[in-house]
């Protein structure tokens, strides 16, 4: 509650005085109503009653009506300012702290994304909710002291009564709050996996297969269950809320109901006046129902802060990677990279994929890496990122130990194309500009990279060139006001192989870095633009540390060490020559084998014979 109330002041202090002083109109106001209304009653029966001071009372009574009307006004305005204030800080620091997670560990872990995602609720809504909680406890209390104090006036053991019914309330109401926050926890995976449905449903990738396969009904179905089962818990859960509130409900009437009976027999025998009946009814009846608010609003913050806890849980959770306490520089690389008996595994029960990997990747070479699916190759990329940290072993540019650098001094060193590249649904300038931001506004730049990826005239032929907004979801620029050019920016899809080339582009923007990570950027591509990108890479990759990791052997074979790797092990080692020249080597294997596939059948005549 502290840190939900830190982050409320941070946003909007002003807006949170406004709502404290309206709070205050709205605690104060009733009982001096009531306690006004009293003096005019007794005014009206008295014996001589004065004109000029009942006038005084209705006009005080008026008065504070107009405070109390204006004040609901002004207070939802401060609370939706302070809220939409709120929503901006707690958003920016969560998405902030969800950047500061260096590796990717974090976000392959489900109870990760189910927490991020209440987070993410929680950040919007709980600290506004806090507020308002504090801000009913305050009005709440100011009325509940004023009724409190009328009451004991006039009959204290009512006074006593009352209180003692908003004890079982109170705990009533924590119980419910703490099982609503649970409840949240738990229905969360499955919220999730009903957005995935829907997200499947309506995403543009995901169609082709959804309508030939037919998989919509499916989906959908799926979609509903989860929705349905969500629903279904929640239900039951409300269906205790009803029958709590039902009784406490009763309880409340039976307590007024005896309070009111007990004032028509005082006034009958003249214990008590008129004006003492109309202040004992509403002093219990704002009693009752202060009591009722601060009850509801102590246990909706309550609630509020129990789900708020998982977005300090996020906010606080530090980097999935370690830091080094004395952090190294990181110089140019200048003898090589070396992978020192490397053992990685992506969780602590799963199985190894590298186990105990030994590779020198001198500077200024070029290295190739094979191997089967699943062999480990892009594990390996992703270790040299420093995506994780191998569990045993140590990688060291230069010698130094890369755990003991900067992540990001050391990412700036390396330039990569990945496998499972990204299609930004930005313009086709800003797809490319993203490999350097510093340079996203240098159109040279941005173009010279197009043009070693092979993807510049294709650019060039989009309707607004290199502004061409690549995308099918978003208009390029304000709808309202994008006119021509924007009209001509919009709309535009590119084919797998030209996406693959503009994420090589993206790559090429970071030439010149002491590393560039190829792995597989020709796969999606047309054999002649295969030959092509990879004559202009080998050309890049001359003289510069580079790893390409490629199934097609044709396209490694001019690398200056070829290695495969297999069982999260280097098996073999070497160039072309050499590896080719090894007879029952897996290299010289799959190569016969990839070689075979571009020759001719030999004639079924000489198969025979053969
Ligand atoms: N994020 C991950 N979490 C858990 N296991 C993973 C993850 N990524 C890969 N693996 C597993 O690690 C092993 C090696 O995968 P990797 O992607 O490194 O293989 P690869 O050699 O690049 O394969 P391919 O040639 O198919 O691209 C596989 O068994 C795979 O299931």
């Amino acid at each position: 509650m502290k840190a939900a109330y830190a982050l409320a002041w941070r946003a909007c202090p002003g807006m949170l005085f406004l709502q404290l002083g309206m709070a205050i109109v709205d605690g104060t106001a009733p009982v001096a109503t009531a306690w006004l209304t009293k003096a005019a009653l007794d005014e009206l029966t008295a014996a001589r009653p004065r004109t000029g001071a009942l006038l005084w009372f209705a006009a005080g009574i008026g008065a504070l009506g107009i405070a109390m009307a204006s004040s609901s006004a002004v207070s939802a305005y401060a609370q939706g300012r302070a809220r939409r204030a709120v929503g901006l800080l707690s958003q920016d620091r969560l998405f902030g702290a969800v950047n500061r997670m260096n590796g990717l560990a974090r976000l392959e872990e489900p109870r990760f994304h189910d927490r991020l995602r209440l987070a993410q609720q929680s950040a919007e809504n709980a600290p506004d909710q806090l507020v308002q909680m504090g801000l009913t406890t305050l009005r709440g209390s100011l009325g509940v002291t004023g009724f409190l104090g009328t009451l004991i006036a006039i009959n204290p053991v009512m006074a006593g009564a009352a209180l003692a019914a908003a004890v079982p309330a109170m705990v009533a109401h924590l119980a419910l709050g703490r099982r609503r926050a649970g409840l949240m926890w738990r229905i969360s995976p499955g919220l999730r996996r009903k957005l995935f449905y829907q997200m499947l449903l309506t995403d543009l990738q995901a169609a082709k297969e959804v309508r030939l396969f037919g998989l919509g009904g499916f989906l959908h179905g799926r979609m509903l269950t989860e929705l349905r089962a969500a629903n279904d818990a929640e239900d039951r859960l409300e269906r205790g809320v009803v029958r709590v509130q039902v009784l406490l409900a009763a309880l409340g009437a039976l307590l007024a109901a005896a309070g009111l009976l007990w004032a028509v027999h005082a006034a009958a025998h003249k214990t008590i006046s008129v004006g003492d009946v109309s202040v004992f009814i509403g002093a219990l009846a704002g009693l009752q129902s202060g009591l009722g608010a601060l009850v509801q609003g102590v246990a909706t913050g309550h609630q509020s802060a129990l789900v708020f806890h998982h977005y300090l849980t996020v906010v606080g959770t530090g980097d999935d990677l370690a830091s080094p306490a004395r952090p190294r520089e990181l110089a140019p690389l200048a003898h090589a990279i070396e992978l020192r008996d490397v053992w990685f595994r992506y969780s602590d029960d799963g199985p190894w994929v590298l186990r105990g990997l030994d590779l020198t990747i001198p500077h200024g070479t070029s290295l190739a890496i094979v191997g089967l699916n699943g062999a480990g190759k892009s594990t390996l990329v992703k270790l040299l990122c420093r995506f994780y940290d191998p569990q045993r072993g140590a990688i060291l540019w230069d010698g130094v130990d890369v755990r003991d650098v900067p992540v990001d001094e050391l990412r700036r060193r390396i330039g990569a194309v990945f496998q499972d590249y990204m299609d930004y649904d930005l313009t086709a300038a800003e797809n490319i500009g993203l490999g350097d931001l510093d340079a996203i506004g240098d159109r040279d730049r941005i173009r010279a990279a197009a043009e070693r990826a092979g993807v510049h005239e294709t650019v060039e032929r989009l309707p607004a060139g290199y502004a061409t907004m690549l995308s099918r979801l978003f208009h390029a620029g304000d709808e309202e006001d994008g006119g021509e050019e924007a009209a001509r920016a919009n709309g535009v899809h590119l084919s797998g192989g030209q996406w693959q080339r503009l994420a090589l582009a993206r790559g090429l923007m970071r030439r010149g870095r002491d590393l560039m990570i190829l792995d597989e950027p020709s796969s999606g591509l047309d054999a002649e633009a295969e030959a092509a990108v990879h004559d202009r890479l080998r050309e890049l990759r001359a003289g510069s540390t580079s790893v390409l990791v490629s199934h097609r052997l044709g396209a490694v074979r001019r690398a200056d060490r070829i290695v495969v790797v297999q069982d999260g092990r280097v098996l073999e080692s070497g160039d072309h020559a050499s590896l080719i020249a090894s007879p029952g080597g897996v290299y010289a294997g799959l190569f016969a084998r990839q070689a075979e596939g571009y020759q001719d059948d030999p004639a079924p005549s000489t198969a025979a014979a053969g």
